[in-house]
């Protein structure tokens, strides 16, 4: 099969196997350059290790530590002459290259709210590796069915309190408009914080501590998102800061439990605005991350995902020296991003924005190409005309 991108408004409906590999191979090739991070953690559960940042810890753990990784996911598998979804072949991947150099790489592809799963890897944890000291909680989903009520909880990024206009751009066709988005409903809200808060996360975290598999000095991290004004009202202040105001109370309460166990630790790192396929589902946020990217180029500041958690691990998690927190106890990388210069830029170019100068004022272009790179298209290296065969095998 020749796979070419097809988008479909915030969503690219093909991959390329090959093309997710060479952006796999991209990252290890980062991650190496950096060196060894010698006080690496060793038995790592990412939770949302297919894409996104998720991926790229269990890469930076993989390879800049040599860590055995499990990795959960929820991505569609692909069949005889059907495509599986970017995670996919991200993850067949990962494995493939790990396995190549020694490391241990097991996968669970499911429901990670499920309890089902997490027994799975429960069990897994205790076959192959005794305990694990590192839990990455990485989810970004659109639903949950709840494991004991059975509800389906659906979040909604939409403000809370009061309509919110701004402008937005549509990413694929380069067209700059304006957006009124109506707030959020009393049930929205609450299936909001369902789905993207800290309950799961505590779930696995009891659940991993019941069934004595959490290693002395354990570590647990889920990240968050806070980013300038111009986005409060749709991220920080909306349905999705309130998810995160709950998914920062549940890591006080896993890091208690956690420091009763050989003084373990969990934290919520708040993150820079990327291209993932969560955030470009956010209305709004395209346009300040195609602005940004610009602005952090220039300045030679810009990071993507493996950037991101690589500075994590090597100058927070594990640098040998106790993390720095902001006034709310939570770890910073989005520091770079927030930097007054670069946040006094976004806001003198964001009222100039039109579609004419969308290309001239803003990094649309690095946006789209970023986007389809998470798909395995604009890889060097690869041949797009060639043939490829597009049903992989879990390893
Ligand atoms: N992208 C950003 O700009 C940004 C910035 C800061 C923080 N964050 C946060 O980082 C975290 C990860 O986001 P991302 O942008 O990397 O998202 P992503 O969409 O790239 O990754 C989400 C991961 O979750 C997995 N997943 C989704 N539903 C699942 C389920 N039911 N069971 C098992 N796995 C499931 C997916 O397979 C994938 O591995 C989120 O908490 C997000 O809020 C994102």
């Amino acid at each position: 099969m020749v796979i070419k991108p097809r988008v479909r408004g915030f969503v690219c409906v093909t991959s390329h196997p090959e093309g997710c590999a060479a952006h796999i191979q991209q990252q290890i090739d980062y991650v190496k350059s950096k060196g060894t991070i010698a006080a690496g953690p060793k038995n790592v559960l990412v939770i949302g290790s297919s894409t996104g940042f998720g991926l790229a810890s269990r890469i930076t753990a993989a390879f800049g530590a040599g860590s055995k990784t499990i990795g959960v996911f929820f991505e569609r598998p692909s069949e005889e002459d059907r495509l599986g979804t970017a995670g996919w072949y991200n993850t067949i991947a990962f494995t493939e290259k790990a396995r190549a150099e020694g490391l241990y790489a097991r996968n669970f592809n499911g429901d990670a709210f499920s309890d089902e799963i997490k027994t799975q890897v429960i069990d897994a944890i205790k076959e192959d590796l005794g305990s694990v000291d590192l839990i990455v909680y990485s989810l970004a989903s659109p639903r949950r069915t709840h494991p004991d009520t059975g509800a389906v909880h659906r979040s909604v990024l939409k403000p809370v309190g009061a309509p919110y206009s701004n402008r937005t751009v549509d990413t694929d066709r380069g067209i700059v408009s304006d957006i009124t988005i109506e707030p959020a409903s009393d049930a929205e809200i609450a299936d909001t914080v369902a789905v993207m808060g800290g309950d799961d996360w505590e779930r696995w975290i009891n659940a991993l501590d019941q069934a004595g598999v959490l290693a002395d000095g354990a570590t647990s991290v889920a990240y968050s998102y806070i980013g300038p004004e111009v986005t409060w009202d749709i991220y920080k202040n909306g349905t999705i800061g309130l998810a995160k105001i709950d998914l920062e109370a549940a890591c006080k309460r896993i890091d208690a439990l956690l420091k009763t166990k050989g003084y373990g630790r969990a934290l919520v790192s708040v993150n820079k605005a990327l291209v993932s396929q969560a955030s470009s589902a956010i209305p709004v946020v395209p346009l300040y991350i195609s602005i940004l990217y610009k602005l952090m180029k220039a300045k030679g500041t810009h990071e993507g995902c493996i950037e991101q958690m690589q500075r994590l691990f090597a100058t927070q998690l594990y640098s040998g020296e106790a993390a720095t927190y902001d006034e709310a106890g939570r770890v910073r990388v989005d520091d770079w991003e927030m930097q007054p210069d670069i946040q006094a830029a976004v806001k003198e170019i964001w009222p100039q924005i039109t579609t004419e100068n969308l290309e001239e004022l803003t990094d649309i272009v690095g946006y789209r190409a970023e986007f389809l790179k998470m798909f395995g298209f604009g890889l060097d290296g690869i041949d797009y005309e060639a043939d490829t065969e597009p049903n992989r095998p879990m390893l």
